[in-house]
């Protein structure tokens, strides 16, 4: 599904990553871990196809990005649902349309969108916010919104970046318990996070595996969780 062989990438300051190599198979869960500006979000954008490597061989969904033209890149995309770290709304739209964006860019809109949108909504807990600003919400709320954002297409592939930085312990378990329920429907799911004590709920929930990104490569995370 996302697969690195060898993968590098630099900025123009320099190296930040290398030699990494990796098989996200389809509905498998992972989390991402290691320091801050580690290179986690680097990573996550190498995997949606927002940068490309500087090195290496990079495949997504079976295509070698390095063959694939803008258009590629923008049609790949939409199987990948990105839950962003700073989730960013339209503050004058309201919540039901900011999550339906999507669909609208996309020229996905279509009439029987209204009950999916609905359902959704529903779904990650914020049927009753529908008409609310984004700045009304709060901050479990937003990244609920968010996760509903990066679902609204349907993709085969979640990539969320830390869904759970701003949120207390309570809302952190509901988000995880939504990401855990995508998993379970078959969903392929990456989570980067600082937070150790969520990954070790996940782990007595469901089996995931944990990756470290240190000193520059993807290491398959120790005996420390
Ligand atoms: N557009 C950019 N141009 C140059 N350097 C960048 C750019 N984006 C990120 N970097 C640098 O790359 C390094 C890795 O950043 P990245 O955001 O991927 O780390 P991270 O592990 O996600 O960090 P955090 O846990 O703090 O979110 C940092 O040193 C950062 O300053």
């Amino acid at each position: 599904m996302i697969e690195l062989d060898n993968v590098a990438y630099s900025y123009s300051g320099g190296a930040l990553l290398a030699g990494m190599s990796l098989q996200l198979a389809p509905g498998s869960f992972h989390f991402l871990t290691g320091p801050s500006g580690a290179g986690k979000t680097t990573f996550l954008k190498l995997c949606y196809g927002a940068l490309r490597p500087t090195g290496g061989a990079l495949r997504l969904f079976g295509s070698d990005i390095a063959a694939m033209d803008r258009d590629a890149v923008a049609l790949m995309r939409r199987r990948v649902g990105v839950v962003h770290q700073d989730c960013q709304f339209l503050d004058h739209l309201p919540v039901a349309d900011n999550i339906a964006l999507p669909l609208t860019v996309s020229g996905q809109a279509s009439p029987d969108q209204g009950a999916n949108l609905r359902e959704l909504m529903t779904w990650v807990g914020l049927s009753d916010r529908a008409g609310a600003l984004p700045p009304e919400l709060s901050g479990g709320e937003r990244q609920r919104a968010a996760l509903a954002r990066a679902l609204i297409l349907s993709p085969e592939v979640i990539l969320a970046d830390e869904p759970t930085g701003n949120v207390d312990w309570e809302m952190s378990q509901r988000l995880l318990r939504l990401l855990i329920e995508l998993n379970r429907m078959g969903k392929t799911v990456l989570i980067a996070t600082h937070d150790m004590a969520l990954i070790r709920a996940a782990k007595a929930q469901v089996s995931a595996r944990v990756l470290r990104i240190a000193g520059g490569t993807l290491q398959t995370a120790g005996a420390e969780l």
